[in-house]
């Protein structure tokens, strides 16, 4: 929430999915305001309502019966964001297919000690987006998908574009029709700017444990731990590893 890019009134307006692949149950959110977690929302449209997506008003409604606390607007308002929304109204080039940079939509991907995968993708859109834009992160199959038989991803990017090509329900085709995950996210990827120029990044976990980051962006900071060990980074061909019990 607090330091989320804004829309072209200088507001926040989030978008949230998540996803469980044991059963496929999911919870989305979009366009919400004056909340500090997202995805929270999102979670509890996944366990405590029939549905699996609210936006705007009902999602407000909702925040309000669960007992979300609600924040006020100028909370969430960073003046680095302020800042990032000005510079983007005094740019002269017309918008581009790519992810403004280190915007900050945070998505994971987990495997837990049962076998189950799950995702969570989170974002404040793209900046300077209109009122009631809604991108791929809240939306399934785009922001993220999770099939214990296939594996978990979120995205980032472009996301008119990713929405376009259904990126993460798209990659996840590509595992299942026996490519590796890497081999998977890096043809979805291409598809996506050969089709649209449209740029992003992904990161996907099966239930083997086998994990994978690309990113066809400028860089993605990124993060994964897995036998002790956290492997990071942010540009390409630099990863570090650390063991995690120095941390
Ligand atoms: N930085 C991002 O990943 C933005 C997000 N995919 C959106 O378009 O809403």
């Amino acid at each position: 929430g607090c330091g989320s890019v804004l829309n072209v009134n200088g507001e926040v307006e989030m978008d949230a999915s998540i996803m469980s692949g044991k059963d496929l149950s999911s919870g989305a959110v979009s366009a919400v305001r004056c909340i500090a977690n997202p995805i929270k929302l999102a979670r509890l449209v996944m366990e405590k309502t029939p549905h699996c997506f609210l936006t705007d008003r009902g999602a407000a409604e909702f925040a309000a019966a669960m007992g979300v606390r609600e924040v006020p607007r100028e909370q969430l308002v960073t003046e680095r964001s302020r800042k990032r929304l000005e510079k983007e109204k005094h740019c002269k080039s017309a918008p581009k297919p790519e992810p403004q940079k280190h915007l900050g939509t945070v998505g994971a991907v987990a495997l837990d000690s049962k076998g189950d995968v799950a995702y969570a993708t989170s974002t404040g859109g793209i900046v300077n987006k209109m009122v009631g834009r809604v991108g791929d992160s809240p939306c399934i199959g785009s922001g993220g998908y999770a099939d214990n038989d296939i594996g978990a991803i979120s995205t980032t990017g472009h996301g008119e574009s990713i929405l376009k090509v259904n990126l993460a329900r798209l990659t996840l085709f590509h595992v299942e029709q026996g490519k590796t995950l890497e081999e998977a996210a890096e043809v979805s990827l291409g598809y996506m700017k050969s089709k649209l120029k449209g740029l992003g990044g992904v990161i996907l976990v099966n239930k083997a444990g086998d994990w994978a980051v690309k990113w066809t962006s400028e860089s993605m900071p990124w993060a994964a731990a897995q036998a002790g060990k956290l492997h990071c980074g942010i540009d390409l061909n630099a990863t570090s590893i650390t063991d995690l019990d120095l941390l």
